[in-house]
């Protein structure tokens, strides 16, 4: 039987106050037809709770444009869920940090897509969401909510990591979760700023050794060959993996979809990762119980011999597995091997 889900990204609504170019969502400010009610997210949540007590991240689209968010969140959070919400940030007022506050929402993640207004504004296709990010930030510092803050990285905004960091540690983040380009939605069109996996290489090795110096919460989302990296790195270093030495990232692997992640869709769509378009079912005609224990994707992405190419023969496969999104967008099946990995396994 298949342990119960960890993490659930919802997206509330598809609409949103900004449209991004890179946005999975491909999320304008018109909504598509059939969201959920706010019924029908109130089962949902009385369904996940039914299951097991997994984090659950309120995103979208932009969850703050959702009128009922509120009455959603304190609902989970009344029932016990530790509830996250992530946000562009430019909606953040000190009225709305306070209504975060006042639901019990744990944690909130504004996306900061460069260090400077420049790059940010035009990646976001907004002038000013830069300063709307930044002064949401503050808004949540005043009601006293952690934040994290949630970089994409594509070719525009790899030179600004290093400076988004310390903007992170110098504004008091508790964590920097980097997300890597996948190209679906809006960002298909980006495939061209996908960085080559050469730099993924080296970005993800910089990344390890932040790790060690930053002095807030570092992960990487979406780029699974960071713990095979992991693993090669701490080899040479001559240490050993433990909850003592890496934290959290020891007891975790490359990818959750579908073994301890999963992405609902604002109309009940039920995917492995928001990046990955495999329906596993919908929850207005099945249970979730039912789609997240039985559907075919679900199965298959828990079972790594079903994996092909060189992901399928290699050896770090149970700790990285590759990115099924990634391969899916590249081949049509998401059971090949990662197309974004130089590594060449030992078994030939
Ligand atoms: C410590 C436990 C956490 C784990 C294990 C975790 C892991 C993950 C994983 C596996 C994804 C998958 C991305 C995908 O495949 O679509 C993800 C996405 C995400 N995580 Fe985390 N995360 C954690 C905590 C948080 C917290 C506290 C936040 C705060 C808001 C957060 C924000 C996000 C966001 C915004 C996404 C993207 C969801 C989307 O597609 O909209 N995470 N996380
Ligand atoms: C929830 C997080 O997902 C990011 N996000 C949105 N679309 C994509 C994509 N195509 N690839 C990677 N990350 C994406 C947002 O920038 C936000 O930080
Ligand atoms: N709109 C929010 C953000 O930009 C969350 C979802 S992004 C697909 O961070
Ligand atoms: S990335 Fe987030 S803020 Fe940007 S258009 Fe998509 S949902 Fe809206």
């Amino acid at each position: 039987m298949a342990k119960p889900p960890r993490l659930i990204a919802w997206e509330t609504t598809a609409g949103c106050n900004l449209s991004c170019k890179h946005c999975r969502g491909s999320s304008t400010e018109k909504k598509p037809e059939g969201e959920l009610t706010t019924r029908e997210a109130l089962h949902f949540i009385d369904e996940i709770k039914e299951m097991g007590n997994p984090i659950l991240i309120l995103s979208g689209g932009e969850p703050l444009v959702r009128d009922d968010i509120f009455e959603i969140a304190k609902y989970a959070t009344e029932k016990g869920l530790r509830v996250a919400m992530a946000t562009n940030g430019t909606l953040v007022t000190d009225e709305m940090a306070e209504k975060i506050k006042s639901v019990g929402i744990q944690r909130v993640s504004i996306s900061l897509d460069g260090s400077s207004p420049e790059t940010h504004d035009d990646f976001r296709c907004m002038p000013g969401a830069f300063e709307g990010a930044l002064s949401g930030i503050e808004n949540l510092k005043k009601a006293g909510i952690g934040f994290q803050i949630n970089p994409t990285i594509t070719k525009r905004t790899i030179g600004e990591i290093p400076a988004i960091l310390d903007m992170a540690k110098g504004l008091g983040a508790d964590a920097l979760h980097i997300f890597l380009l996948v190209p679906t939605g809006r960002g298909k069109e980006l495939e061209n700023d996908e960085i080559p996996p050469v730099e993924y290489e080296r970005i993800l090795n910089w990344f390890y050794d932040r790790q060690k110096d930053a002095g807030i919460q570092l992960k990487a989302t979406c780029a699974p060959h960071y713990f095979r990296i992991m693993r090669q790195r701490a080899e040479k270093e001559g240490i050993e993996i433990s909850v003592k030495t890496h934290g959290y990232e020891a007891m975790t692997k490359g990818c959750l979809g579908g073994t301890g992640f999963c992405f609902v869709s604002s109309t009940g769509d039920v995917f492995p990762c928001g990046y990955l378009p495999a329906l596993a079912g919908n929850i207005k005609e099945q249970s979730f119980k039912d789609i997240w224990e039985n559907s075919k994707v679900f199965n298959d992405l828990r079972d790594v011999s079903k994996l092909k190419g060189k992901c399928g023969i290699c050896e770090y496969n149970t700790v990285c597995g590759g990115c099924r999104a990634r391969a899916y967008a590249a081949t049509g099946d998401y059971l090949e091997e990662e197309p974004y990995c130089i590594y060449v396994p030992k078994k030939q």
